[in-house]
């Protein structure tokens, strides 16, 4: 005769107590500022075909015949100009906007985050959130503007993950919101804020996003678009505030041999100041939190770029981060997503 196994489902821990999460997700970071872990990062990141979108039987020779050899040493080095005692900056603020989240969503919702690429990963916090009985998550991609080399690329770590469960949680995703009248507000705010703050007043305000291979535009892609988009949401409110201000969108962080979309960053730096601009500022809207990519490429890198070129005054102005412009608009998207849950 078969016994019956002594089953109790009620002392599952989602059964017991039907839980609801949010999961923040940026991009991911080293674990340390040395060429080893840049390696590691870089390995992971720049594999993801998603982000390079050329065929393996080519690109996996340059990656690690070229690449993986020469610029985890680069990168580190811009690294160790940016860490700080909480590690990288970018998974810093990302846990602190985790932490303040949760604050504001009391003890009915857990907040916890994650790595596209690197600790703590989409797997790894997937699991700890169902262990602690959460069957419904909200995944919050940490990018206003979509691209499929972001947004989802994050689904795809997301869909991989879900392979692996027999049981899974139901999900919603946060979608883009590049146009969101919140997000517009809180950078409006935010860096109307931190202009009236400088001791200098700039002609001219950069809003420099990061960069893509113009192809994917062609290929479809609604980056550029959302970036052009929120650049003109919010230069439209920036230029009633400053009349006099010249507002440009740039895009920064350039990789590789292929055409991206322009103009770049750092052209237009050298390009203002040899042509008379003395006095600049520049804004990252599309990052959600300072990270490499700002605190050295713009702030550091940038700066030189604009003062060899013969400016004067230069400033580059923080992201929304865990201010709290930041963090009342994202907790206006997350409840939004969370209704009905
Ligand atoms: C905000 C949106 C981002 C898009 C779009 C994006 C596209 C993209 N990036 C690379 C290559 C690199 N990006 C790197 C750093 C980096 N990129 C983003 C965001 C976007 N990238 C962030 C937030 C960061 C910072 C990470 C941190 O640890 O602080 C890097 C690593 C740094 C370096 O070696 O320069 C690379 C490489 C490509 C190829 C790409 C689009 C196809
Ligand atoms: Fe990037
Ligand atoms: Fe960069």
């Amino acid at each position: 005769m078969m016994t019956s196994p002594d089953i109790r489902p009620v002392d599952h821990p989602a059964v017991a107590s039907g839980g609801v999460a949010v999961l923040l997700v940026n991009l991911g970071t080293p674990d340390a500022p040395t060429p080893d872990a840049v390696r590691r990062y870089l390995a992971e990141f720049l594999s993801d075909k998603r982000v390079v979108e050329v065929p393996a039987i080519a690109w996996k020779p340059i990656l690690h015949g070229i690449i993986l050899r020469t610029r985890p040493a680069k990168s580190a080095h811009a690294y160790a100009q940016v860490w700080t005692e909480e590690g990288s900056p970018l998974a810093a603020i990302t846990a602190a906007q985790a932490r303040k989240l949760q604050g504001m969503l009391g003890d009915g919702v857990r907040v916890d985050w994650a790595m596209r690429y690197g600790n703590p990963s989409i797997p790894s916090k997937l699991k700890a959130l169902m262990d602690a009985g959460c069957d419904r998550i909200l995944v919050a991609p940490l990018y206003p503007q979509y691209s499929g080399a972001t947004t989802a690329s994050v689904m795809d770590k997301l869909g991989a993950a879900l392979r692996d469960l027999r049981w899974q949680p139901a999900l919603r995703t946060l979608p883009p919101y590049f146009d969101d009248a919140a997000y517009i507000g809180a950078l409006e705010a935010d860096i109307a804020a931190q202009v009236e703050g400088l001791d200098f007043a700039p002609e001219v305000l950069l809003l420099s996003f990061h960069g893509m291979p113009e192809r994917t535009l062609h290929l479809g892609d609604p980056y550029h678009c959302h970036c052009r988009k929120t650049a003109r949401l919010l230069g439209d409110r920036l230029a009633q505030r400053y009349p006099g201000l010249r507002i440009e969108t740039t895009f920064q962080s350039r990789f590789g041999r292929a055409k991206w979309l322009e103009p770049a960053t750092e052209t237009v730096l050298e390009e203002q100041a040899k042509s008379g601009t003395r006095r600049l500022a520049i804004a990252a809207p599309g990052f959600s939190a300072d990270c490499v990519e700002t605190l050295e490429e713009l702030a550091i890198r940038g700066r030189e770029v604009f003062e060899a070129a013969g400016g004067e005054r230069y400033a580059v102005l923080s992201c929304l981060n865990d201010t709290r412009a930041g963090m009342t608009m994202l907790e206006a998207l997350v409840t939004r997503e969370l209704s009905g849950w």
